[in-house]
């Protein structure tokens, strides 16, 4: 059996006394996975996905722990001192594309680049034409080659979350976070966003763990969905087996925010769900 390349194991987190935002959190995933990780507003996913990237550490009374492609990345609440090394695997996409605004998209791109090489290039920006390269790549694969040179401000929200895809490609990044990466725009965009990053997942065979509020989108680009509800994961599974009727068990009134109304996907899905079966593993529903 292929080793996990994430293992996150008895992980909590609580933020305050009543505020225990993740609660016994057990899951792996293999190599070359997509996983959708769903849930309504506040169940947990940013929190969960600054975890596994170490950018957060879990309660030190936990047995937890988390390793992302055999390194550790924390235990028992205690951020690993190689996290930089680890780091370096792992590509974080954020909802609001972390773009500097005034600096050009390519050198933007070049960020990615800072784990790998020498310090000194890095805080003087003298990257080398072979680095730059790499960067028009990057831009090429996600189809913004053309807009370069352009400050990252002047890009449209669709084309500035390309551009922080580009920076995670020539990070070389084997296990890609994307946190909401398409709750900012609009539903070509999304689609676009989604295309991209399945795009990645099947040609350079990286993990990519996505959080997403549409449960639709889970459904279209992932096989495999983690769903949080209140700190909790009450699914894990495959994605074709969530079914309305499922994620009503699951989300109560809550549910309607897992759907989009105004896209196409959303039509496409609620049909294909009427068809659906409920026969998935409901996980801790009762804890
Ligand atoms: N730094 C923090 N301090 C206190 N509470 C926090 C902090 N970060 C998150 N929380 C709380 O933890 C819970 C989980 O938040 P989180 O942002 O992970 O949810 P989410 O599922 O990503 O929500 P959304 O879809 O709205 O982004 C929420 O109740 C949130 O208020």
């Amino acid at each position: 059996m292929t080793a996990s390349i994430l293992r996150v194991a008895n992980l909590n987190k609580h933020f305050s006394s009543d505020k225990h935002a993740l609660i016994n959190i057990n899951l792996s995933v293999q190599p070359g996975e997509m996983v959708a990780l769903i849930g309504a507003s506040g169940s947990g996913k940013s929190t969960l996905l600054r975890h596994i990237a170490g950018l957060v550490a879990g309660d030190a009374a936990s047995d937890s722990l988390i390793e992302v492609d055999g390194q550790v990345v924390q235990r028992r609440g205690k951020i690993d001192r190689n996290i930089r090394r680890t780091r370096a695997n792992i590509g974080f996409v954020f909802q609001q594309f972390n773009l500097v605004d005034r600096l050009p998209v390519v050198t933007n791109v070049l960020v990615g680049l800072l784990h790998r090489i020498a310090w000194w290039r890095g805080i003087t920006g003298l990257f080398t034409s072979a680095h730059k390269q790499l960067a028009i790549q990057a831009l090429t694969r996600v189809g913004i080659a053309q807009c370069q040179a352009q400050r990252a401000s002047t890009l449209s929200g669709g084309q500035q979350q390309r551009a922080a895809i580009a920076r995670t490609l020539v990070q070389g990044a084997t296990v890609v976070l994307a946190d909401e990466p398409i709750a900012s725009l609009d539903p070509e965009s999304s689609r676009n966003v989604m295309e991209i990053l399945t795009r990645i997942n099947r040609e350079d065979g990286s993990t990519v763990i996505v959080s997403l509020h549409q449960v639709e989108m889970a459904i279209k680009y992932c096989p495999r969905t983690i769903a949080l509800h209140q700190g909790r994961v009450v699914f894990d599974g495959a994605s074709s087996l969530l079914t309305p009727t499922l994620l009503k068990d699951l989300y109560g009134v809550q549910v309607d925010e897992l759907f989009s109304s105004t896209t196409n996907d959303a039509h496409q899905s609620s049909a294909q769900f009427s068809q659906g079966k409920t026969n998935a593993v409901l996980i801790a529903q009762a804890a």
